[in-house]
């Protein structure tokens, strides 16, 4: 589990002062998979190192599984933190080490036998699918297999966190599918705690149970995916179900319907038309399994203005419908 409190992290650079993290409230529960979504230059990269210290935070508290980073004498924190795994965009790799090779490496620096530490590593490649490629080296082995190398690597500590900072940014479409696969994968076999930072949607779509969107230094909306797609307003579904720009015709009311699950499959639209006797004309929308739930986002226009629209308005809310309108 990871609990931030109040974290603020402040840099100097060249005479400017950058508030990159300003304030941060983020509970990650244990064996859940939470991302954080946004921009370039928004924070994620500083809040994501100052979970295991890389950064250290010039305020708040972090604390991973009960304990409390900030406040850990030198040799428990450096323990701790061998507990926290950590995996990167473009790998970081040992070039000179074969798959197998980089894979040990954190084992030797924590002193692990040689024997203990063969076994482990053909446990760690075998978990990732890379046995076959134990003698390979990294310029050998495709952007995907090195993320695994990675992910085996992280895990050599038995950590019960991962951080991952833009994990599959440099990799392509279907490879970047089989490693979010492979992490959801671990994360419900081992139990493990992921915290991410992502600029894609798609990754939160994915395998996120939980997520935060940044912004300037803040979370600007936060909690389960599934919240967040059904809360009126929520970035996160404006970006995981767009929608160009509302262009409402005089006369008419532009509405966005969002529905879980069963609405999915429910007629609202058949049903809406038939008891208000009313045209209903459907003018976009989508339907995407996300946060472990399906949740479809219509947009619809109907005959009149909105205050011609309560009746049918109101029905749509009754039936347990998300409803916001656009004109
Ligand atoms: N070491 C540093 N020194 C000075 N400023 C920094 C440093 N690291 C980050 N910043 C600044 O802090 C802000 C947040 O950067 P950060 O890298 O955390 O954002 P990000 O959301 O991860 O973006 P990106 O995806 O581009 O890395 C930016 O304005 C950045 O320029």
């Amino acid at each position: 589990m990871i609990q931030i409190e109040k974290l603020r992290k402040v840099y100097q650079a060249r005479g400017r002062t950058v508030t990159a993290v300003d304030g941060v409230d983020l509970t990650v529960d244990a064996g859940t998979v939470h991302g954080v979504l946004g921009r370039s230059g928004a924070g994620k990269s500083t809040l994501l190192r100052c979970v295991n210290l890389l950064e250290r935070p010039d305020s708040g508290r972090v604390v991973v599984d009960g304990r409390d980073l900030l406040a850990l004498p030198g040799g428990e924190l450096r323990r701790t933190r061998q507990r926290i795994g950590m995996i990167h965009q473009h790998f970081g790799l040992l070039s000179s080490r074969t798959v197998a090779g980089n894979v040990a490496f954190p084992l030797e620096v924590m002193g692990v036998p040689r024997a203990e530490r063969t076994a482990r590593v053909a446990e760690l490649l075998d978990l990732v699918g890379l046995t076959e490629h134990a003698a390979a080296y990294p310029a050998r082995i495709s952007g995907g297999q090195k993320q695994r190398v990675g992910i085996a690597r992280a895990l050599a500590g038995r950590p019960n966190v991962l951080l991952s900072d833009e994990a599959t940014s440099a990799l392509d479409p279907e490879t970047t599918a089989s490693i979010l696969e492979l992490l959801r994968d671990l994360n419900r076999r081992l139990g493990l705690t992921i915290l991410l930072i992502t600029h894609e949607m798609d990754v939160v779509r994915r395998i996120c149970d939980a997520a935060s969107v940044m912004r300037d230094g803040r979370f600007t909306e936060s909690g389960p995916v599934r919240d967040l797609l059904l809360r009126p307003g929520s970035e996160l579904a404006r970006g995981l179900f767009p929608l160009p720009p509302p262009d409402p015709r005089p006369g008419t009311t532009l509405v966005d319907v969002t529905f879980e699950g069963d609405g999915a499959d429910r007629p609202f639209v058949s049903a809406l038309a038939r008891t208000h006797d009313i045209d209903v004309n459907i003018v976009g929308g989508s339907v995407e399994q996300a946060g472990g739930t399906r949740i479809g986002r219509l947009r619809i226009e109907l005959p009149g203005d909105p205050a011609a629209n309560a009746a049918p308005l109101d029905y749509l809310r009754s039936s347990g419908l998300v409803v916001e309108v656009r004109s």
